[in-house]
């Protein structure tokens, strides 16, 4: 599992920590790892050229250290100060002290084999300031290193508010932050290594869960199970001009653990010809017979509205996926209180603006991708439902504020019908019996490494190749 702290939890931590060290503990241990991941990227560290770009701060303060451990190596450093009154006078004397020197010369951005990114930390407000904002312009050659978060990126929430330095690794000291794993933010981090300072922190707002996190959740099936123990996965998708959605629907659930799949909706002929295994129903969902979970919505139609309510008022969780959420947006969140069983809303960042309009916020796709994390605790909260909110990075947010975030897809993903994959995927997840919070993050998980097994080695695939690939991806985990 990969743990991201906020600036809060990181500053209230180390100000424990540091009460009982001696003053600059921490930021030699952050600098020696930090400088021990820079060696590692340079050929040999005797006789390359560094750059340093120091704010005035400790986040100039760690990287400046950094760079005198590597002069002291014979690199050698130049460093930039973006306001040299200021510049952190301990890092800055050592560096001096270990024959590096100071520019103002912006061509040594450019020359330099490796740049480090000591801008700005986890003490940045707003957008880069003039001094430091064209740096994220500049043509470079060698390897850039963020020091613990790249400068101009939102450490608690990966906003990028305007330019923002691209680095190819960043270095982060103590737990990630959230903006190192959530896009935008995340596509500025590079490779992130994380540096152990010996913090004592309380449990993380945000996780990544990686491949043995899902492995220990998916469900194994037992001697004493059969295809109901295992659970029905029920699926109200499709419809006469959309019948294709039910059949990825179909295709997602089939793969996703659950031991059934009964299927409703006009589409059952194509879900039957494609998907002989399927239970098929012309029953909606209130008298389908017994299942576990529904996934609503895929290719919906006109009667998404009696089928979302049908489905939600049955007692077992639900899944809310395309144009049932266009309903649930319309319907607005009373449509959800009092039911006994959770809910779990699947909405790509369209529906995400429509849902944020159904609880009176006015926004659009483009705001919602720039503000993942701030738009799925904000659904979470204002629904009372799980919300996985699609995109390059998922992130999943329950209504109790924990979130995951999830980065194993690939831009191959974005194929028509890859959603309804997905949608049933998770819906099958759910009627295993996982918590909400863990059937998505798993189903985003598998869906993202499907993904990436079905388009190796880079080639466009299908939303159904997606769905034959969940079989390679669910084994690989169970290896
Ligand atoms: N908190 C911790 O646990 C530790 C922190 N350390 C380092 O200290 C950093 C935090 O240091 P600080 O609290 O001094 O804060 P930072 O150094 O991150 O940022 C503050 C400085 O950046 C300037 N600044 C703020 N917003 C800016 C913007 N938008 N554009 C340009 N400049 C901006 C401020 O004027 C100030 O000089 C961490 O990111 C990390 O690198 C490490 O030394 C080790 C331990
Ligand atoms: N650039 C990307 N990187 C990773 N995953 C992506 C990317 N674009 C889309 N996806 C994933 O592909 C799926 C697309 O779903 P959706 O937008 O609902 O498509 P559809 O409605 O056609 O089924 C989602 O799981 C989303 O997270
Ligand atoms: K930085």
């Amino acid at each position: 599992m990969r743990h991201a702290h906020t600036v809060e939890q990181v500053r209230s931590a180390e100000a424990a920590l540091m009460a009982g060290l001696p003053e600059g503990t921490l930021m030699q241990r952050a600098a020696a790892g930090l400088a021990a991941v820079c060696a590692g990227l340079l050929p040999r560290v005797y006789g390359s050229r560094v750059l340093v770009l120091a704010g005035s701060g400790d986040n100039g303060g760690d990287a400046l250290f950094a760079a005198a451990r590597l002069a002291r190596r014979g690199a050698r450093v130049e460093a930039l100060l973006l306001d040299p009154a200021k510049a952190h006078a301990g890092g800055l004397a050592a560096l001096l002290a270990a024959g590096g020197r100071p520019t103002a010369d912006r061509d040594a951005f450019t020359r330099a084999d490796l740049v480090l990114d000591g801008i700005v930390g986890i003490g940045g407000r707003g957008p880069l300031r003039p001094a430091a904002a064209p740096f994220a312009e500049l043509p470079r050659r060698g390897r850039l290193v963020a020091v613990d978060v790249p400068s101009g990126v939102d450490p608690d929430t990966g906003e990028v508010a305007g330019p923002a330095l691209r680095a190819d690794v960043t270095v982060c000291f103590g737990t990630h932050k959230p903006g190192l794993l959530i896009d935008p933010g995340a596509q500025y981090a590079g490779v992130v290594h994380l540096v152990g300072i010996g913090l004592d922190l309380p449990p993380a707002p945000v996780e990544a869960l990686q491949r043995a996190d899902v492995a220990a959740l998916l469900p194994v099936p037992g001697a004493e199970s059969d295809k109901y123990r295992r659970g029905v996965v029920g699926v109200a998708a499709g419809s006469a001009r959309y019948p294709g959605a039910a059949v990825l629907a179909v295709a997602g659930a089939l793969r996703g653990g659950a031991g059934a799949v009964r299927y409703t909706g006009h589409a059952a002929a194509e879900v039957v010809r494609r998907h002989p295994e399927t239970l098929v129903t012309e029953d909606g969902p209130a008298r389908a017979g017994k299942v576990q979970a529904w996934v609503v919505g895929p290719g919906g139609g006109t009667d998404a509205e009696r089928t979302l309510r049908e489905a939600l008022d049955t007692g077992v969780p639900v899944l809310v996926d395309a144009d049932a959420l266009t309903e649930l947006a319309r319907l607005g969140p009373s449509a959800l209180s009092g039911r006994p069983a959770p809910v779990l809303l699947t909405p790509h960042a369209g529906e995400a603006a429509r849902l944020l309009a159904g609880l009176g916020e006015d926004t659009d796709a483009t705001a919602v991708a720039g503000r993942r994390l701030r738009t799925a605790r904000r659904l979470a909260a204002g629904y009372g439902a799980t919300v996985l909110l699609k995109g390059s990075t998922t992130v999943v947010a329950d209504p109790d504020g924990r979130a995951r975030v999830n980065s194993t897809g690939t831009g191959w993903l974005g194929t028509a019908g890859s959603g309804d994959v997905l949608s049933g995927l998770a819906g099958s997840l759910l009627a295993t019996g996982l918590a909400p919070l863990d059937a998505a993050s798993a189903a985003a998980h598998l869906h993202g490494l499907a993904g990436r097994h079905a388009a190796a080695p880079g080639a466009p695939i299908t939303a159904l190749d997606l769905a034959a690939a969940l079989h390679r991806a669910w084994a690989s985990l169970a290896q």
